[in-house]
């Protein structure tokens, strides 16, 4: 029959790869195994693949570089995630990131094969829209971020380049990639590029690609991230930090459209609109000399700044129904309260971090809370304390911040069965600062090792 699904399982673990294959190749599937995502990439290129099944957790290449790199060279394949026990956090994060579902170990076989059978009888398109952005984004209440919607809905069928400025965690990426999903470009490639991250040797030829022989680990010919954005949009994620040589190649691009590979002779032609994105303040950059304002006013044709959260708190309550909803329809959760003290309290936050420390500390709060209801002391550490030193916050800390410490970390103990790394990375915090408040509140973690919950 040549209607038998293929499932490639990717999992370092031996044992868990023979439980899979089992319980798939009976469940009617051809199963490929993999045990790090190096081999899974290169069975994807040999092999027609339809769903890959992949642990989150594995060394040298974790599941989320390997969905990084799936996203770029198979976009439409789909991944299902196995985590462990308290990384729910990771795995929200996967999803947004791309992975269509992820299931917790240890995992029900039946439970997974029904998944990936709903998946799979999806059409990549229906399952595209499922994932469409613009559901997922809250706009809030705020009158800021009404008129920014304006902009962006305006802004989004033009070809204009765009700027988007704002603080670390405000939405600039999701806002980037609404510019691309509410224009005419939707259908083609979006690819996005993490300038801050990709050292400058590497930046240059992951955006212009190489030729086979060009430098030492040219092994063979790679396409460029402009290129595979031709048509498409390309999102050039943290501008500032890109090397003055990197400056002027891109500054060459945005001006000529035409790439050269590293190691070409020949130029091509490029179709895609170039958004970008900064938490750097680029003018005091270029006053310094670090920026090119050649380059600046290039980017620069429209310019959305996205206000921090502090300054839109208008906007919190609905993120906060937005994340907690999510939470609880992703995860299969019984219904959690929330309330009004609470709200107000989260509402009165500085949330330095921004939407991205919101949904953390709710992700958070939602896994260590009592009684299905979430109150301040299930949230994050470091927002009690940053709260207590907010003078400016209207509203005051009626409890105290110790007590609520030692609780969440006996919470987060009792969760993960006395592993005080598994605790720390709930609780959003080092292992040495776990260590350390473990002894200061002379909390005895071995004492958790039988109650996991
Ligand atoms: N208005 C919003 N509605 C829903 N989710 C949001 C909103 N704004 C931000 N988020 C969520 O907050 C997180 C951070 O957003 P995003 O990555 O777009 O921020 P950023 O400004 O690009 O951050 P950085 O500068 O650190 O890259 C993401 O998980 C995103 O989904």
């Amino acid at each position: 029959m040549n209607d038998l699904k293929h499932v490639l399982i990717v999992d370092d673990d031996t044992n868990i790869l023979e439980v899979l294959d089992a319980r798939l190749t009976a469940s009617g599937f051809i199963v490929f195994q993999a045990t790090n995502g190096f081999s899974a990439l290169n069975l994807l290129e040999k092999q027609k693949i339809d769903i890959l099944v992949s642990d989150m957790k594995m060394p040298e290449m974790s599941g989320m570089d390997l969905l990084t790199e799936t996203s770029r060279l198979h976009p439409q394949l789909p991944i299902i995630f196995l985590t462990a026990y308290g990384t729910i956090p990771d795995a929200v994060k996967a999803v947004r990131a791309g992975a269509i579902d992820y299931i917790a170990k240890p995992f029900d076989g039946k439970e997974l094969v029904k998944k990936i059978n709903t998946i799979l009888s999806i059409s990549p398109a229906a399952r595209e829209s499922n994932n469409d952005e613009s559901l997922d984004f809250v706009w809030g209440r705020s009158k800021v971020m009404a008129e920014l919607k304006e902009l962006v809905e305006k802004v989004a069928s033009s070809n204009a380049n765009v700027l988007i400025l704002g603080e670390s965690g405000v939405g600039k990426e999701c806002i980037a990639k609404l510019l691309h999903t509410l224009s005419p470009r939707k259908d083609k490639p979006y690819m996005v590029v993490d300038c801050g991250s990709t050292p400058p040797g590497i930046l240059e030829s992951e955006l212009f690609g190489h030729l086979k022989g060009s430098f030492t680990h040219a092994i063979q010919d790679k396409k460029g991230l402009i290129e595979a954005a031709h048509g498409g949009s390309l999102f050039l994620d943290e501008i500032g930090n890109i090397s003055a040589e990197m400056q002027s190649r891109l500054l060459r691009f945005l001006e000529e459209r035409k790439i050269r590979q590293v190691g070409a002779i020949k130029e091509k032609e490029i179709d895609c609109r170039v958004i970008a994105a900064t938490n750097a303040d680029l003018q005091e950059a270029i006053e310094q000399g670090e920026f090119r304002s050649d380059l600046y006013y290039r980017l620069k044709v429209v310019t959305i700044q996205i206000p921090p959260l502090r300054d839109r708190r208008e906007d919190i309550p609905e993120l906060v129904y937005h994340f907690l909803d999510n939470s609880v329809r992703s995860n299969n959760l019984q219904d959690i309260e929330l309330p009004d003290s609470t709200l107000s309290w989260l509402t009165g936050l500085p949330w330095k971090g921004n939407v991205r420390e919101l949904r953390n500390s709710l992700e958070t709060a939602i896994i260590l809370c009592k009684n299905n209801t979430i109150t301040p002391e299930d949230f994050q550490l470091e927002i009690i304390s940053e709260k207590d030193g907010d003078k400016n916050s209207q509203h005051g800390s009626a409890f105290s911040i110790k007590q609520s410490e030692k609780e969440a970390i006996i919470r987060a103990l009792k969760q993960t069965g006395g592993v005080k790394k598994d605790a720390a990375e709930l609780l959003g915090i080092s292992r040495r600062a776990i260590q350390y408040k473990s002894k200061k509140y002379n909390i005895d973690a071995s004492k958790f090792k039988n109650q996991r919950k």
